[in-house]
């Protein structure tokens, strides 16, 4: 009974208050239930926070998790945000033949915006929103720099960067000591990057400052890597945003974006680049790299991009295009060097297609179905990017509706592990794909099984390039030397680390033995 301010001896205003917070809680259970309903199958989110906790360090692999219980298609409220995780190959095949376009944007993070010069108007490719500016960026690299065309006429950049590696290899190999497989694989695909880009090469070049400007250039992709990684509370609860400052990200952050902004600027010169295409530009001998057409090609209203825009996405090159491919290459030896049986096979099959002692060249890659097994089962198990799609209009899949700037991440981990598609996903099985040549992720009737590069309109412009480096660097690799783990060690740590793309976190050291003698000429540096 209420008396003198007390309800069943409790104060009437305490009472009030749990009657206030319980109907809050109440309210939130059944508006969550009620809007669950309407979404797929996931886990209960947290209030504030949502499920952002179920990210964890390496989100490819607990979403994997959580999609053993949740199935194909995931929800997750992220902060306030629904979010989409798609992980089989139906799903992908649903989401990539009916929404790909509405789902074509990326969403904003924090990192990213820092890493461009804190304006949320992203000017990089790979972040920037699906609009004009981004469709002629896309255009401009499909037809300059990833045409066939331009492929082929490349050929011979790729082969002179493979014939400085293994030079050097075979050099060290006399030595008989380990050598490190990330640095040269990080130097070889940073180098043909930089000279398809803009017409130089700068790791392992000859004179004082070689060595440092390699290591730089590795330290430089690997910590912007980390940077674009790094995913912030804030990100989806803005008004978290003073967490993320006392965790210091902004200052981490911006000194990164500060440091590689700097090394960009020297490396690749614009003021002299500019000069020099002045005097060459008239004389028919000359092809015009991709800085010359970036700084050539008018952008909005008709102008030429800013130096600052340029620089960002002569990085952003020189970024997307070496930490992949490098990575990707060495989680394949070290797959391999655990199965030394396989690495017999794929060196029986080079001996018997190429039989004498040269380097393997593109032309031979064709002709060895066990290497391009090999390549297709270390794609499957370390697909190296989970980029966020985002809509930019309401959409169904499924027969779901989402509102617009819901955001998506097509887990190819999950997808490449599913049991229903690939008996024992986690063991490095080669064969599997001798079984089944229709699956190719290079070819565009692939049947979203494999997928290392994405699909639709935002799939990976480099994925010709990328597939032919890694193919050489590998070939290569098993058909000049036999391996070994250095004295001592006797198993491989497999460990990953997780910036934009999942790496090793131990560089892998083997110990190379020529299998024949061989030997290299210089190749000139330019
Ligand atoms: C093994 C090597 C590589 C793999 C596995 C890979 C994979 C991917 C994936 C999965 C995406 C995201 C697709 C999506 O959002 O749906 C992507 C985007 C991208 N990749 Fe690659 N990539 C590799 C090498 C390269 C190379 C050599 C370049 C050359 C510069 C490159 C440039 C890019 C760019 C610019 C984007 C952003 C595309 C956009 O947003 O429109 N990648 N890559």
């Amino acid at each position: 009974m209420a008396e003198g301010g007390l309800l069943f001896g409790f104060e009437l205003a305490d009472v009030l208050v749990a009657a206030v917070l319980i109907s809050v809680v109440v309210l939130y259970f059944h508006a969550e239930a009620l809007q669950r309903r309407r979404c797929p199958p996931g886990p209960w989110p947290w209030p504030v926070v949502g499920n952002f906790s179920a990210l964890g360090d390496l989100p490819h692999r607990n979403l994997h998790k959580l999609a053993g219980k949740y199935g194909g298609l995931m929800y997750l409220r992220l902060g306030a945000k629904p979010c989409l995780v798609i992980s089989t190959a139906a799903v992908a095949k649903e989401f990539y033949t009916t929404v790909d376009a509405s789902f074509a944007s990326r969403p904003k993070r924090f990192s990213w915006t820092v890493w461009n010069n804190n304006d949320e108007n992203y000017r990089n490719i790979g972040l920037a929103e699906y609009g004009p500016y981004y469709r002629k960026l896309r255009r401009l690299l499909n037809t300059e720099l990833f045409s066939p065309r331009r492929h082929a006429s490349y050929e011979v950049t790729r082969a002179q960067e493979i014939q400085c590696m293994m030079k050097v290899l075979l050099e060290e190999s006399e030595k008989g000591n380990p050598v490190n497989l990330q640095t040269w694989l990080h130097g070889t695909t940073s180098n043909n990057m930089t000279r398809m880009v803009v017409g130089k090469r700068f790791y392992g070049v000859s004179g004082d400052d070689g060595e440092k400007q390699g290591q730089d250039l590795q330290k430089m992709t690997s910590s912007v890597f980390e940077l674009l990684g790094s995913v912030v509370i804030s990100d989806f609860v803005p008004y978290l945003s003073f967490i993320t400052k006392l965790q210091g990200h902004a200052s981490k952050f911006s000194k990164i974006r500060d440091v590689s902004d700097k090394l960009t600027a020297d490396f690749f010169d614009l003021d002299s680049h500019r000069n020099n295409y002045k005097k060459m530009k008239n004389d028919p001998s000359y092809v015009p790299d991709f800085e010359d057409v970036l700084m050539e090609t008018p952008f909005e209203n008709g102008t030429n991009l800013p130096d600052q825009d340029l620089l960002k996405l002569l990085q952003e090159m020189l970024n997307a295009g070496t930490e992949t491919s490098s990575n990707t290459s060495e989680w394949a030896m070290a797959e391999l060097i655990r199965r030394p049986e396989l690495i017999e096979r794929a060196q029986t099959e080079m001996d018997s297609v190429i039989g004498s002692k040269r380097l393997v060249e593109e032309s031979d890659i064709q002709q060895l179905p066990f290497l391009q097994a090999v390549m297709k089962e270390n794609f499957r198990l370390h697909p190296p990017l989970l980029l966020p799609h985002e809509s930019r209009e309401p959409t169904e899949l499924l027969g779901y509706h989402f509102p617009a700037g819901t955001e998506v991440l097509v887990n190819s981990f999950a997808i490449h592990r599913d049991p229903s598609v690939y008996d024992n996903p986690d063991s490095f099985d080669p064969d599997r794909f001798l079984a089944r040549p229709h699956v190719d992720h290079m070819s565009t009737s692939d049947p979203y099984e494999l997928m290392p590069f994405g699909k639709g309109l935002r799939m990976c412009p480099g994925y010709r390039l990328a597939n032919t480096m890694v193919a050489l660097m590998l070939a290569n690799l098993l058909y000049v030397f036999d391996w070994s783990l250095p004295e001592g060690q006797t198993e491989v740590d497999m460990t990953e680390t997780i910036g934009l793309s999942v790496s090793k976190k131990q560089p892998l050291f083997l110990v190379p033995k020529p299998r024949f003698e061989l030997s290299l000429e210089s190749v000139a540096e330019n």
